[in-house]
């Protein structure tokens, strides 16, 4: 007979480690699998060019490690990742290798995550087996600054991390490499005002700290919320930066951080369900691939008790989960968005628009708020 109480086992948490090439991810894999806690740990490592070498550096290399072989992972990533995920599943699940409960996947130097989330994300399958943990992006701290200067992949890198972990502060052992060195940090409070930043050397790079980065405590399974969406780093960011703007510090408009901004959207009031899909469907269409990242919780007008979770990666937006309860007492609608090329005003306009709080002076928001055709909420 059939076991109808059957059901999936818990997603298993994956880890995105990345950073620019020789920035130091296998060293740190090495260090965190050198951890008892992660002995129950696959990894997938994708290398660039035809031979890898990078698999032999990992000490951990076995049954539970795959190596993702043909190339960047951006390019392959719907062949290759899609393929090492499933391989391991199927091998877990025949008894081929023993279970394991997590998985990091170390991504090439020059890879762009997006696509990696994206099948985290949105693979129809893979998305019930495993769940994004969180981002993990390794900086060299003596050549991070020229990297991001030279390399906007690098850049992404660091704006869609969660946790940055600081290798090689070692080295710093000049004083122009000391002042590079703030002078990255500067660039990084506000290119990453999210992410968690952890120095290697001083040994705070451990599992506790960079893993389980996601929403839930999976030992308690009680949500986070406010350290996973971090907003209020975000917004105090945000008032430095306006504050810098008031007393005309200048910045270089053509460096590639300098066209990333993070930023919040909150608000008090409930949103309606169709007005929070329009907006979702008119920011991935219109500003789809300068989303680098969205997270955020809702209150839905039609749902109040249970929040909505939003995680996006461009246009890619996670199928939306609703918690059972509010963690705490905020209950108030809270977005954070690291955006590229768009100012923040546009997209807080659009929001202010569908939420029925039109600006009287922008006729998108009239224009949908006299529209007949517009949700009855949000109509006059
Ligand atoms: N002094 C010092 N050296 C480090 C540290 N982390 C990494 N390294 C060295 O930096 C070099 C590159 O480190 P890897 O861990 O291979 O860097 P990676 O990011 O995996 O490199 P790719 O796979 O080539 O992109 C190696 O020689 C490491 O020994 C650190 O914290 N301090």
């Amino acid at each position: 007979m059939i076991d109808q109480t059957r059901r999936q086992p818990d997603p298993i948490p994956v880890t995105l480690l990345t950073g620019f090439l020789g920035a130091g991810k296998t060293t740190l894999l090495n260090r965190l699998l050198s951890d008892p806690d992660l002995k129950d740990t696959a990894v997938l490592i994708n290398e660039f060019g035809e031979i890898g070498l990078d698999h032999l550096l990992v000490q951990h290399f076995d049954d539970a490690t795959v190596l993702l072989a043909s190339g960047c992972l951006c390019c392959t990533v719907r062949g290759d990742l899609v393929e090492g995920l499933e391989h391991l599943l199927r091998r877990m699940d025949n008894g081929v290798i023993p279970p394991f409960r997590r998985v990091v996947i170390e991504t090439t130097g020059l890879a762009d995550p997006a696509p990696v989330l994206h099948v985290l994300m949105m693979h129809p399958y893979l998305v019930m087996r495993f769940r994004l943990d969180g981002v993990v992006t390794v900086i060299d701290a003596v050549n991070g600054l020229s990297t991001l200067d030279a390399h906007p992949e690098a850049v992404k890198q660091a704006a869609i991390a969660d946790r940055i972990v600081l290798a090689k502060t070692d080295l710093l052992d000049t004083p122009e490499r000391q002042a590079g060195f703030a002078s990255l940090n500067a660039r990084l409070d506000r290119l990453a005002p999210g992410a968690v930043r952890l120095d290697a050397a001083k040994g705070e790079a451990t599992p506790a700290a960079l893993l389980d980065a996601g929403l839930y405590n999976p030992a308690n399974k009680i949500p986070d919320v406010e350290s996973w969406l971090n907003a209020e780093a975000v917004e105090a960011a945000e008032a430095a930066q306006r504050g810098h703007s008031q007393h005309g510090s200048a910045h270089d408009a053509n460096r590639h951080d300098d066209r990333i901004r993070a930023f919040t959207v909150a608000t008090e009031a409930a949103v309606p369900a169709a007005a929070l899909d329009m907006f979702l469907e008119l920011v991935r269409g219109m500003h789809g691939d300068k989303l680098l990242r969205l997270k955020g919780i809702v209150r839905l007008v039609e749902d109040p008790a249970r929040p909505v979770v939003l995680h996006g990666v461009q246009h890619v937006l996670h199928p939306p989960s609703q918690l059972p309860d509010w963690p705490d007492d905020d209950r108030r609608t809270r977005l954070v968005m690291i955006v590229r090329d768009v100012e923040p005003a546009v997209i807080r306009r659009l929001f202010d628009a569908f939420m029925g709080l039109p600006a009287p002076d922008q006729p998108d928001g009239a224009a949908l708020t006299d529209n007949p055709l517009a949700p009855a909420t949000m109509r006059r």
